[in-house]
């Protein structure tokens, strides 16, 4: 069987970046690699301030050096800014696509790219804003997953697959997303968890890479 190309992306606040995000990286890696995909690139894009309005979310300048902090160790896992430099949100199928342009260019015209969620962003897919609009397209949902690819990782109270099958728009494609627990390492971290503990004065040792802790300290971030 001849070997495919592929990068993954994952999007996020990553406030802080936690080792579960690099875990589901490696997780959806590790999958496509057993089906004879050749993953070349694992790219962390933290949203851009005008998305978060919550006064936890430091700003996407210190995100996105936590993020490069958090890579530092790794050889395929790289942050990226293009997203978290633009003045204003950017769908995640705008992310998707500007990426897919630069995967195309370093890895080869065949490469795809997939994204990869915790089951929390799947079950946020039907939410409607106060407003009456929907957070997400129901064609850039049917998008991502057909054109690029989407890998789900689960994560402890979320339902993906049956929040897709209850989707009308989507419910045809539902087989189509991949559900994947990361068996290595199951776990309950959350970006919250860290900065509570912060907050607290407790230790986050080996709940992030310790460049990640480093620059937390530094630059005293999420504390009272
Ligand atoms: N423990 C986990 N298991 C599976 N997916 C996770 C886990 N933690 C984060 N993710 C996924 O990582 C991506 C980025 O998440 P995000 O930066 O919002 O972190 P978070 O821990 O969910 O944050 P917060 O606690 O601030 O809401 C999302 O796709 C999210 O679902
Ligand atoms: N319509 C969209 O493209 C859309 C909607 C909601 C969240 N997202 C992305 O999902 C990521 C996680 O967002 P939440 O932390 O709100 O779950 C963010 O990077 C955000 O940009 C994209």
């Amino acid at each position: 069987m001849s070997t495919r190309k592929a990068a993954l992306l994952a999007v996020g606040s990553f406030n802080p970046p936690t080792i579960a995000h690099l875990r589901m990286l490696e997780t959806a890696k590790s999958h496509l690699e057993t089906l004879n995909f050749q993953v070349c690139e694992g790219i962390m894009s933290p949203v851009a301030d005008s998305y978060n309005k919550k006064s936890t979310v430091v700003s996407a300048q210190h995100r996105f050096k936590m993020v490069s902090a958090a890579t530092k160790s790794s050889n395929w896992i790289r942050g990226d800014d293009w997203e978290c430099t633009r003045p204003t949100w950017t769908r995640t199928l705008a992310v998707l696509k500007h990426h897919l342009e630069g995967v195309r260019q370093k890895h080869g015209a065949e490469t795809c790219l997939f994204l990869v969620v915790g089951g929390d962003v799947v079950d946020s897919f039907p939410r409607i804003l106060p407003d009456g609009s929907n957070l997400w397209n129901a064609d850039d949902i049917l998008k991502i997953i057909m054109d690029f690819g989407l890998i789900v990782i689960s994560r402890d109270g979320a339902t993906p697959l049956q929040t897709c099958q209850a989707m009308p728009t989507i419910c045809h494609v539902a087989d189509r997303i991949t559900i994947l627990e990361d068996q290595v390492l199951p776990n309950l971290i959350s970006s919250t968890r860290l900065r509570q503990a912060i907050l607290a004065r407790k230790s986050i040792k080996y709940a992030t890479p310790d460049d990640v802790i480093d620059y937390i300290r530094e630059n005293n971030l999420y504390a009272a």
